[in-house]
């Protein structure tokens, strides 16, 4: 991937790419929702691309010679949200690299926009969504799942002193741009507080309201 030297994508007047061509859908929720793991659940049986906007910025964090890595390695800490300019253009090129080496036009973009001005731009300089897929959980529960993931994720803000500031974030940050997007009709809330299949079968029920069904495998019989 080339360095990120052009951090030209949230100029853009106009979007990148139009809606009847890709399609974007945002996963959101708190820190230890679920999100990551019902996206891996529906990479599997609908073949979106996902890209989790967390670890777009860490891999930049850690490419050698990146002149963000610092300022994102601190963000990440703090649970505050890296400037938009950084992830709108990290996604966007993780898009064209999997559009063009993958083939891929649906993708499950994670953890992303988790602020306002995020979501404006990049709705209007990129590609415009589809809708959000919000997973609602309460902070005991995220807490726990975070303590537990924290104990073998290696992730610096996995720890009691990072998840007090990610919530606040959340709830402080985030939590207006569901709320718009609920404001459009563009929110499908899904409870994630019992376990992963369960929740799974949820946003599978859901998503089938809006036409989305999973790739079927057609095994043709033939005569040997
Ligand atoms: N429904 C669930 N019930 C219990 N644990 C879960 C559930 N979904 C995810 N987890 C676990 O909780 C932690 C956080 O999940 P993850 O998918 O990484 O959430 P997010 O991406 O929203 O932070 C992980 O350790 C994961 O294995
Ligand atoms: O659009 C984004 C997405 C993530 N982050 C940063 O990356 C951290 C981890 O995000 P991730 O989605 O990986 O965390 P999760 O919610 O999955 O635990 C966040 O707390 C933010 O500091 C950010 O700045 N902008
Ligand atoms: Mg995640």
């Amino acid at each position: 991937m080339p360095a990120i030297e052009n951090l030209g994508a949230t100029t853009r007047t106009s979007p990148l790419w139009s809606a009847d061509k890709v399609t974007v859908i945002f996963v959101l929720g708190g820190p230890g929702a679920g999100k990551g793991t019902q996206c891996s659940k529906l990479v599997s049986d609908y073949g979106f691309k996902h890209l989790s906007a967390g670890d777009l910025l860490r891999e930049e964090q850690d490419r050698p010679g990146s002149e963000f890595g610092e300022m994102i390695k601190t963000y990440i800490k703090e649970g505050t949200i890296v400037p938009m300019e950084v992830t709108i253009q990290l996604l966007e090129n993780a898009m064209k690299k999997a559009m063009e080496e993958e083939n891929k036009s649906t993708f499950l973009i994670d953890g992303f926009p988790r602020k306002l001005d995020q979501a404006h731009a990049f709705e209007r300089s990129v590609v415009p969504s589809k809708f959000t897929l919000f997973f609602d959980a309460p902070e005991d529960v995220m807490l726990e799942r975070l303590l537990s993931r924290g104990k073998t994720s290696g992730r610096a803000d996995d720890n009691i002193e990072s998840i007090k500031k990610r919530f606040r974030t959340f709830v402080e940050t985030s939590m207006p741009v569901v709320d718009e997007f609920e404001s459009q009709k563009r929110v499908i809330k899904v409870q994630a507080t019992r376990t992963p299949d369960e929740v799974y079968q949820d946003v599978q029920a859901r998503l089938k309201d809006w036409d989305i069904e999973p790739i079927t495998l057609k095994f043709v019989k033939t005569d040997a």
